[in-house]
């Protein structure tokens, strides 16, 4: 039998259609919606100094799932509770890539620390730290010294508020939350002779820009804002003052710093970091592994802090100070706690996270190598979820709610969630508790006078962490009887 042209032509016809219609290879993957990019640049024009209130303002016209460009690099922007869901546990393993930022190869010694891209170091680094350095039981171990370190900032408070003067509440926070991270890290804190405030600072603020060297990277080599440079200064001086508190650690014969970090890692000086039978390469402890460890942990440890009080009086009464065992009975000052990381969570946009395969989501194709941002921010005021005034501060909202900051409810995810999810989360959260009760408890806090609340400036500036743009300065008065 012959066949005619007209069938072979028609099953042809009929064949190619059936692939065009049913084979995905063939096509276009279908990003999510965003903003047109503009050659070259992309959208890193667009994003300002406070990002995190750009990109929640963009994401309101194109939705909770947004690709940007940023530069040359496919970004997605995530704005909503239930997309973070998907990303940050139902495909956590895929989004936990973190994409290599040229700024922390300097500053991280080449991403020896933690906060580096994914791989068997990075894992074993993160395991070591929840078993020997981060555990509940070695952050409960540094209570005595907690309550030294707080006790002197009683004490300066005191004598400022018996002088009828002022007093920079956020420096004094922010110095107390550098202290207790340098005493448990270092062995030292930052009023000691190994002073280490300066070199943070400029990490923090060199790690938190947007670097265009990592979005263009044909600018890399021209350093335009300078922050390679930066980045070396920061490491040379920091590395010097890391060495010497190192020898000084290997030198002690008196066991003043047992137990601290530094003495933590130096016990396992030449053994291996990442241990599975698989781990290939197998890397090695050394000197180079415990500077990057410990200056990653300080800097992720440097952040804000905010204040209020009431249910303290109660539970704890007048004639004493807060100890760390009052915490779990302070239930209003668990919401102050809830409330001021909604509004102001001290990373507005997490720390970018990378897509380590090409992955299908909610419709949308997102490929590998894709950065990923989530708005913490922008969860926190997601209307949706936050029906009652979500711009107003109203602690009263987590009455009765089982919402907590932990990483399993999605609206509120101040310390990440998943893989990723932030290893010094009690640690952070047992000094915020405290330092907030201590405060709030023994000192009664007014404006200084001329000063009228519409005053108060709680603009806020973008970093690794979001603190205050101007100072919060109070006058103390001093409340208890002892
Ligand atoms: C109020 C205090 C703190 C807050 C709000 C906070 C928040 C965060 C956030 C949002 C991340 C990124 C999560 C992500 O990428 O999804 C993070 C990562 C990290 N945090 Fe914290 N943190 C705090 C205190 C601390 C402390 C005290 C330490 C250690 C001493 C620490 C160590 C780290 C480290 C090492 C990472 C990187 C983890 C990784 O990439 O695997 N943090 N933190």
């Amino acid at each position: 039998m012959e066949t005619s042209p007209l069938a072979i032509l028609s099953t042809t016809l009929l064949i190619t259609l059936y692939f065009f219609r049913h084979l995905r290879w063939w096509q276009a993957p279908k990003l999510p919606p965003g903003p047109p990019p503009l050659p070259i640049i992309g959208k890193l024009h667009q994003l300002g100094n406070l990002p995190h209130r750009r990109l929640h303002s963009l994401a309101k016209s194109h939705g909770p799932i947004m690709f940007l460009r940023l530069g040359n690099k496919p970004t997605v922007v995530v704005s909503s509770p239930e997309v973070a869901e998907v990303v940050l546990r139902t495909h956590d393993g895929i989004f936990s890539g973190r994409p290599s930022a040229d700024v922390l190869r300097h500053l991280s010694y080449g991403n020896k620390g933690m906060l580096g891209e994914s791989g068997t170091y990075w894992r074993g680094v993160r395991k070591l730290c929840a078993l020997q350095l981060l555990s509940p039981a070695k952050v409960e171990s540094f209570a005595p010294m907690r309550r030294e370190e707080l006790g002197r900032v009683v004490r300066r408070v005191r004598a400022a508020a018996a002088a009828c003067e002022a007093v920079d509440v956020s420096a004094e926070v922010g110095q107390l939350t550098g202290d207790l991270a340098c005493r448990m890290i270092l062995g030292y804190s930052t009023n000691d002779k190994f002073n280490l405030k300066p070199g943070m600072r400029e990490f923090l603020n060199l790690a938190g820009a947007f670097n265009w060297a990592d979005y263009v990277p044909l600018l890399g080599a021209l350093d335009l804002q300078g922050i390679t440079r930066r980045a070396k200064a920061v490491n040379r001086a920091v590395d010097t003052v890391l060495e010497d508190i190192i020898r000084e650690h290997e030198e002690d014969t008196t066991g003043k710093f047992k137990g601290d970090f530094i003495d933590t890692l130096l016990a396992g000086m030449g053994h291996p970091i990442n241990g599975s039978p698989q781990d290939e390469p197998v890397h090695v402890m050394g000197r180079t592994n415990i500077k990057a460890i410990a200056l990653d942990m300080i800097a992720a440890s440097y952040e804000s802090s905010s204040t209020d009080r009431r249910e303290l009086e109660a539970t704890v009464g007048l004639g004493r100070t807060v100890e760390e065992a009052d915490l779990p009975k302070l239930n209003y000052m668990d919401m102050v706690v809830k409330e001021s990381f909604r509004l102001y969570p001290p990373g507005p946009l997490l720390i970018p996270h990378e897509s380590t395969e090409g992955i299908e989501m909610g419709g949308y194709y997102i490929p590998k190598g894709t950065r990923v941002i989530v708005n913490a921010w922008a969860l926190g005021r997601d209307a949706d979820t936050w029906a009652e005034d979500p711009e107003e501060f109203h602690p009263e909202r987590f009455a009765n709610s089982g919402v907590d900051v932990k990483g399993r409810d999605f609206q509120l995810i101040p310390f990440g969630s998943g893989r990723r999810r932030c290893p010094g989360m009690h640690l952070g959260l047992v000094n915020f508790r405290l330092v907030l009760a201590q405060l709030v408890h023994c000192f009664d806090w007014e404006l200084p006078a001329g000063t009228s609340p519409s005053e108060l400036d709680m603009s806020e500036d973008f970093g690794l962490s979001m603190p205050r743009t101007k100072p919060l300065i109070l006058r103390p008065s001093y409340r208890l009887l002892v």
